[in-house]
């Protein structure tokens, strides 16, 4: 890592300097092959101005194009050639740096705009149809993503509403929700979640058969071809990219939309995208000051790596380097697990951060952060601090970090059935027994996701679960559900308002055994709500059972009777009310054929058609049961895999295997 001087210090010797060169070449190829970081932007900048400061002061040192070249160190552009050459710019730190940029424009006017931080792009059109795209790749020549922005783009579209032909430039990023979204997706898919904004689109564009979906979002800042003065304003040019349908740059942000003259204006500029910053929905790293002439851009001209007329304003950095010391788990207000990392104190935003938040333990098992690794920090206005990504490869001999299998507040296991881990049990938080009721695996509720289930305990609208079935839609139309980004309120809103009323009423047509699961008594699951339905028949049945008979069923045990005893007394006003609404309180028997019975089935993997609990209640209404171990009872293992320990054991005990698919059938 680099070490931070107030100064722009050149490297003393030589041999400090080639290894410089290396250091620099190793990080961009990882910056912009892969969208890796292996040192944050800030200590990349700084070792780039020592390496130009030691060619100042000695030009016969070859630094291999760090200070010359578009992207020197990254793999070789690509095949497809570049009509003009798409160029990187000048960096610029202060409001004197900016002052002396708008000096050289000799009072012609020039434009603020946001430096987008995504990746360059071309896009040629002939006859208003994509042709073919290209990324910036070494400025010469760059990688053919025709296919991939085929694939959708948001404002790089595949065919224009006019015949147009030409040519436009500009950044491709991902907003704040297009980078959500793909990390989700591409977890979904088994990949591993992206790291950072710039990081994800350079991995999504560039992969040629991606099995997930990527959503990206285009920003032109150059346009040529028909009906586009090559001559005129950078202005002029912008209008005439919008009315083809390709969002501008300069006009991201409406306020400073406008031409500037004079260094007042420019910082003035700067300091209102600085001040937004934080709050903005696409991702920036900095500011772009560019001549809105095309005379001025003449008569300035262009240097081999960067052009003369514009400048890149950075911001202070909000992302710094520190080292991971340790992770606290903590379960919050609605039972969802959070993670706080302990870090080095490091400057970052303008103040000294100790402690930062982590995403959920499924990501910092993804990224293999261990305690004693170096991670990036990033904090942006007043937002909380928050680990980003490991920085570089980790240090041998550290052993990643795991998060703790059960919730550290009660001692039960977690419920992972989404990123954010939950503790389900009723003492640890009310919205979560709401939203295990409304789960998948319980009452699978139509729309009431996390978000609801936490904002009608917060507006007290629902204390219990019984509650939630005298709500109307009025009721909850105007809950508040988030925030955007910009700090506004987001509404539930009518539709899904019906949305989760319909879904609470068609709830009520669940199994039995869906009510007992879903009332998240301690050490029970869905398995246990089967079992105790398939013993019992009904909640009469069942609340007139002792510890004694409940315990008597196979694995259930004394300590599980007791907790579904206790469950039952304290949640007995919640079960008569839920009674009250309709809900199932008895095991409907269909009546029809059990063509399973006497068999068991043990089930390893997914079976089409099916979830984990609705495989095992269709077993159990065919008259068959449904087990989790292979044993010598066992009928059947139902797999496609062969080399799992129950496969291996199934062979042993000479148990037959069924493929999935054949089970699939075999059930309808
Ligand atoms: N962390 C690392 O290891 C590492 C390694 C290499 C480079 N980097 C970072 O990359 C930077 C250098 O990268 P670069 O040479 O690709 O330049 P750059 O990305 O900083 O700036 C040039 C690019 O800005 C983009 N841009 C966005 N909005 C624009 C607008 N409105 N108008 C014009 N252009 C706009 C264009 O795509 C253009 O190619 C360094 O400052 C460094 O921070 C980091
Ligand atoms: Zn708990």
């Amino acid at each position: 890592m680099v070490n931070r001087s107030p100064e722009t210090s050149a490297f003393a010797g030589r041999a400090e300097f080639d290894e410089a060169v290396e250091q620099a070449r190793g990080a961009a190829q990882a910056y912009y092959d892969t969208g890796d970081a292996v040192m944050t932007d800030a200590d990349y900048d700084e070792l780039a101005d020592r390496i130009a400061a030691s060619v100042a002061a000695h030009p016969e040192w070859d630094d291999r194009g760090v200070t010359t070249a578009v992207a020197a160190g990254a793999s070789a552009g690509g095949d497809v050639r570049h009509p003009t050459a798409m160029l990187s710019l000048d960096k610029i730190k202060t409001p004197e740096e900016a002052d002396a940029f708008v000096a050289t424009l000799g009072g012609d006017g020039c434009l603020v705009e946001v430096k987008l931080d995504g990746l360059a792009i071309r896009a040629e059109y002939a006859d208003g149809r994509l042709t073919l795209a290209a990324l910036r790749g070494d400025g010469a020549t760059g990688e053919d993503v025709t296919a991939q922005v085929r694939r959708g783009i948001a404002g790089l579209p595949s065919e224009l509403a006019t015949p147009w032909s030409g040519e436009v430039r500009g950044e491709v990023y991902m907003t704040v929700e297009d980078f959500e979204a793909a990390s989700a997706n591409r977890v979904a898919a088994g990949g591993k979640a992206f790291v950072n904004s710039r990081g994800a689109v350079a991995g999504a564009i560039r992969s040629i058969d991606r099995a997930y979906e990527a959503p990206m979002t285009f920003a032109t800042y150059e346009i040529t071809g028909d009906g586009i003065d090559p001559a005129g304003t950078h202005l002029g040019r912008m209008d005439r990219a919008q009315e083809l349908g390709f969002p501008a740059a300069c006009r991201l942000i409406p306020e400073v939309a406008g031409e500037c003259f004079t260094a007042e204006q420019v910082n003035a500029a700067i300091e209102v995208i600085g001040g937004r910053r934080a709050a903005l929905v696409f991702p920036i790293d900095g500011a772009v000051i560019k001549a809105n002439a095309e005379s001025t851009r003449r008569r300035l001209g262009l240097a081999s790596r960067t052009p003369y007329w514009a400048v890149a304003f950075k911001y202070p950095p909000d992302t710094a380097s520190t080292v991971l010391r340790d992770i606290e788990v903590r379960v919050g207000r609605t039972g969802r697990i959070s993670l706080r990392a302990i870090i080095d104190p490091v400057v970052v935003g303008g103040t000294t951060v100790t402690r930062a938040t982590l995403h959920n333990p499924q990501w910092v098992a993804e990224q293999g952060l261990a305690l004693g690794q170096t991670v990036a920090v990033w904090r942006a206005g007043d937002v909380i601090p928050r680990v980003t990504s490991p920085i570089g490869e980790q240090p041998h001999g550290l052993t990643p970090w795991l998060a703790p299998e059960l919730c550290p507040q009660c001692g039960e296991a977690w419920d992972k059935s989404s990123l954010l881990w939950r503790c389900h049990t009723a003492s640890c938080a009310a919205a979560n027994a709401l939203a295990y009721w409304c789960s998948r695996e319980a009452l699978d509720v139509d729309g009431a996701g996390d978000s609801f289930c936490d904002a009608v305990i917060e507006a007290g609208l629902a204390r219990n679960v019984a509650d939630l079935y005298a709500l109307t839609a009025d009721d909850i139309a105007e809950l508040p559900v988030g925030k955007t980004t910009a700090g506004g309120t987001v509404m539930l809103g009518r539709s899904n308002a019906e949305r989760i009323i319909a879904g609470l009423e068609a709830s009520k047509q669940q199994p039995f055994n869906r009510v007992v699961t879903g009332l998240g008594i301690r050490m029970t699951g869905r398995s246990v709500g089967r079992w105790l339905a398939a013993r019992f028949k009904s909640m009469e049945a069942l609340r007139a059972a002792s510890v004694e008979e409940i315990a008597e069923i196979d694995k259930m045990g004394l300590i599980k009777a007791q907790h579904v005893v206790d469950g039952l007394i304290a949640m007995s006003d919640v079960i008569d009310r839920l009674a009250g609404h309709g809900l199932t309180m008895r095991v409907v028997d269909d009546g029809g054929a059990k063509p399973l019975a006497g068999q068991t089935y043990v089930v390893s993997g997914s079976v089409p058609g099916y979830t984990r609990t609705t495989v095992s209640e269709r077993i159990e209404a065919l008259g068959g049961s449904a087990s989790s171990s292979v044993s010598a009872k066992t009928t059947a293992l139902v797999t496609s895999e062969t080399t799992t320990s129950k496969a291996k054991k199934a062979a042993q005990l000479g148990i037959p295997v069924i493929e999935p698919e054949e089970f699939a059938r075999m059930l309808a």
